[in-house]
């Protein structure tokens, strides 16, 4: 029940991108991958997807080496969601959502009932049953991110895999993807997350894993990994920390740590 990179060394453009990635993962949780800006988060978020092969290492599922796998097989354990993806042409929502169950059909079938019921309860769970009958192109980005998302969810896959699924939405739906991605982890799968706002990575992770210059720098319970230490080495931030009404205890990046001061006009130079 595990999604595992041994020793993982990943080259593209004849650059090293990432380096000695160790890392077990397994299903039943939500895992937030988090870094700054090219840290290698897609780029291992690829490799657990099967889309990238290392130079060097191995990566398994349940033991099996993940690239012996065949691709439908592939297609129909391990869901991925990665920022730009799109259909390219103009299919309804509804459409673009049932792509998610190409992996379970027969050649030229249609839609059987199982298939009807996965593609609704994904739209019902992402909020896109009001632009069901809506082209692709005519999305808003947060819209079209949710449809893409459904199309991932429909999959109904033991994995599932999401670059930066909230980046575009708004708080509402942020939340909502968050407890959803949740929820589909509850359910038995293994969610692994992109994310870039860690106030949401450490409210609603199981498991953090952060990468820095392409290594893997800490991993385990939100406040284990996101210590204040790693905040300013790696994100060069500080952040506030509390309890909330209900107990819950939350991590909020509160400003650049280090000498930096702020303008009245909001600009942040250097100290
Ligand atoms: N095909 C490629 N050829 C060369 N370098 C690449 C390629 N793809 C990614 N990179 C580089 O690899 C590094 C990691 O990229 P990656 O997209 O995995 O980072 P990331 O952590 O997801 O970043 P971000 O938060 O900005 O999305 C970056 O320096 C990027 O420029």
């Amino acid at each position: 029940m595990s999604l595992a990179l041994h020793e993982v060394r990943v080259t593209l453009g004849g650059r090293t991108i990432l380096s000695d990635i160790h890392l077990t993962l397994e299903r039943g949780r939500l895992i937030g991958l988090v870094g700054p800006n090219g840290a290698g988060k897609t780029s291992l978020l690829r490799v657990l997807a099967a889309l990238v092969a290392p130079a060097r290492g191995r990566v398994t599922l349940d033991g099996r080496a993940l690239a012996d796998l065949h691709r439908d097989e592939r297609a129909r354990r391990i869901a991925a969601l990665f920022q730009g993806a799109g259909v390219g042409w103009p299919m309804t929502v509804r459409e673009v959502v049932a792509l998610g169950r190409l992996p379970h059909r027969h050649a030229f079938a249609g839609l059987s009932d199982a298939d009807q019921a996965a593609v609704a309860r994904a739209m019902a769970r992402t909020d896109v049953g009001h632009l069901a009958g809506r082209t692709e192109p005519t999305l808003s980005s947060g819209e079209r991110m949710r449809a893409l998302l459904a199309r991932a969810l429909a999959v109904e896959a033991e994995w599932l895999l999401a670059d930066e699924p909230v980046t575009a939405l708004d708080p509402a739906h942020q939340l909502d993807a968050m407890a959803m991605l949740r929820a589909a982890s509850r359910d038995g799968a293994g969610v692994v997350a992109v994310l870039h706002d860690l106030a949401l990575a450490a409210r609603f992770c199981d498991r953090i894993v952060v990468l820095s210059g392409g290594r893997l720098v800490a991993d385990g319970q939100p406040e284990e990994a996101l210590t204040d230490s790693l905040l300013a080495r790696v994100f060069g931030v500080t952040a506030e920390r509390g309890a909330a009404a209900d107990g819950t205890r939350y991590i909020l990046p509160w400003a650049r740590s280090g000498a930096t001061k702020e303008k009245s006009d909001g600009v942040i130079f250097p100290g």
